[in-house]
């Protein structure tokens, strides 16, 4: 990981006039491949964009390396490479014409351009496409061209906003695989709400939700906030709306009359129910729920 670099986040706050989107973040992010995991609306673009010096903090800190976001602008943005969530391309401009442009604004020198270019369009595996228009791409080409973009300038971090939202499986697998090669020796700070974009890859990650940092960890300790809480129910179809509303559900299917549920529960919900081995997904419904129960009822 000879260049990868840490983040280290004290207390941060973000207030958009009286909305608070983050609320006292404290989080160390090392080098490697990095998660944050939230549903819509937790704060994530917030996070991300604090960190790639776009938008302000309320108060708190956040250092990329040595460099504070707020203190040292310039210095964060030369070291970082970012994929937004609604990243515009240049639908007339072929691959090489776009990352050549971009190379331009990021002060890549003329020189070095045309060869850095075709190194991240190889790193990407994208080359055969370079003469090709964007507009023409697919979404995972276009992803793929996205971080081809972000990595011009070879920085040290590259923050990904909500990278495989829209790609089919194969090109979501394809675009992990990817991130994951590149976490080989920089940082990457992957931001999504699926949960299994994290499984693939990260070997550590955070959960927001509404604006508060509810885990941190590896995906194991994740996996093993919800052991001994997962139970698989087969329930007539006219006990279910009761367990529906009682217990979080993680996942239901109708089966010939019958409800089989994953529910959450702390104890057994009934006699018969089945205890289930937790997965990443249950780990991370258990912890937003969890949240939720403190402020309703408890539920098991
Ligand atoms: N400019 C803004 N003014 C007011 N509220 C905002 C602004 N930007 C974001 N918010 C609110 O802050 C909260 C966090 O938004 P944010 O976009 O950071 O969440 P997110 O986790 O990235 O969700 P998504 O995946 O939907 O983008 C949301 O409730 C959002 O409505």
């Amino acid at each position: 990981m000879e260049k990868s670099v840490k983040i280290s986040i004290h207390q941060l706050t973000k207030n958009y006039r009286k909305f608070r989107a983050l609320d006292s973040i404290s989080l160390h992010i090392p080098g490697g491949m990095f998660g944050l995991l939230g549903p819509n609306g937790a704060g994530k673009t917030t996070l991300l964009r604090i960190l790639t010096t776009l938008l302000a903090p309320t108060s708190g800190q956040v250092r990329i390396g040595e460099f504070d976001v707020v203190q040292n602008p310039g210095a964060v943005r030369q070291r970082l490479g970012y994929l937004p969530q609604d990243f515009g391309f240049y639908r007339s401009l072929t691959a090489f014409e776009m990352l050549d442009y971009i190379g331009a604004m990021k002060n890549v020198p003329a020189s070095l351009r045309k060869e850095q270019v075709m190194k991240t369009l190889t790193e990407v595996n994208l080359l055969e496409e370079a003469r090709r228009k964007v507009g023409t791409f697919s979404g995972g080409m276009r992803q793929r061209l996205g971080i081809a973009q972000a990595l011009l300038g070879n920085p040290e971090l590259i923050v990904v906003d909500e990278p495989t939202a829209g790609l089919d499986p194969e090109e979501r697998i394809r675009f992990r695989n990817l991130l994951s090669r590149l976490a080989q020796d920089r940082t990457v700070l992957l931001s999504t709400h699926i949960v299994a974009d994290i499984e693939a890859s990260c070997t550590g990650l955070a959960v927001l939700y509404q604006g508060k940092l509810v885990f941190n960890g590896t995906p194991e300790a994740l996996i093993d906030q919800a052991k001994g809480a997962v139970w698989q129910v087969d329930v007539p179809l006219d006990a279910w709306p009761k367990l529906e509303v009682k217990y979080p559900v993680l996942s239901s299917r109708m089966l010939n009359r019958h409800m089989q549920a994953r529910l959450l529960a702390i104890h057994s919900p009934f006699n018969g129910a089945q205890p289930i081995e937790p997965g990443l997904e249950d780990g991370y419904m258990a912890v937003i729920k969890s949240t939720l129960v403190q402020k309703e009822v408890h539920y098991g």
